[in-house]
């Protein structure tokens, strides 16, 4: 089983301790979500996992081995470029080629047909609805053939039935990952996910 460390965690912002000498362990395969009340750091913890922010002091154990996924709060897609241009801008990032080569063919046949969204591949991302563009986006996630996933509120704006259904993606397509989401939602968002709050610059398990 693979972990990810957090150990002594430390991020200030001006004199405000947003982490104090946070330690955890996550351990993949599993599903976390972190609530937390605006403004405790959820995103800071998220940005340092990602290694997108440095700490004060203290380090993150395991990352650098483990490739991340990073969802943000409002992931931008090219409304007038097609979904495949959309993922293909993605993965020119990551592939040293930079082309549509046969990986990339097979990685994004198998990732839009894990979302039930193959059929929507030549379709310009203006002419989707909204749970149709969640898709996408998270099908963009595993473009980078991530270990560790990394979700900032990704269901915030659907609707219950839309919602309900992006969850049920989530747990199969991303079964094997580490998962780590951050959501305000009072109820378990995934289930047998395990819930965590950030207070007072650390991680508690929290009781259901
Ligand atoms: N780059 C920055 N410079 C200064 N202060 C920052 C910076 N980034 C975040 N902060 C502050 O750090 C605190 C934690 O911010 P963060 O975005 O991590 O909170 P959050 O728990 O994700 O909030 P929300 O639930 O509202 O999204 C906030 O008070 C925020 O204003």
């Amino acid at each position: 089983m693979k972990t990810l460390q957090l150990v002594g965690l430390t991020k200030k912002f001006g004199e405000k301790h947003i982490l104090n000498q946070l330690d955890f362990e996550f351990h993949s395969p599993s599903r976390y979500i972190i609530h937390g009340e605006s403004g405790s750091g959820k995103t800071t913890l998220l940005n340092l996992i990602a290694g997108y922010d440095n700490p004060d002091s203290g380090r993150v154990e395991g990352g650098g081995a483990l490739n991340v996924g990073y969802l943000f709060q409002d992931e931008m897609l090219f409304s007038n470029l097609t979904v495949r241009e959309n993922l293909f801008i993605k993965y020119a990032s990551f592939s040293p080629y930079h082309q549509a080569d046969s990986h990339f063919e097979a990685l994004i046949t198998r990732t839009l047909h894990d979302f039930n969204i193959l059929d929507l591949i030549d379709r310009k991302v203006s002419m989707l609805s909204g749970g149709e563009k969640q898709r996408v986006q998270l099908a963009s996630i595993l473009i980078s053939e991530p270990d560790i996933i990394l979700m900032d509120e990704p269901t915030s704006k659907l609707d219950k039935k839309n919602k309900e259904q992006i969850i049920k993606t989530i747990e199969t397509v991303f079964k094997d990952k580490l998962i780590i989401v951050v959501s305000h939602e009072s109820n378990p968002l995934l289930e047998g996910g395990m819930d965590l709050r950030l207070e007072n610059g650390r991680l508690y398990h929290e009781k259901c």
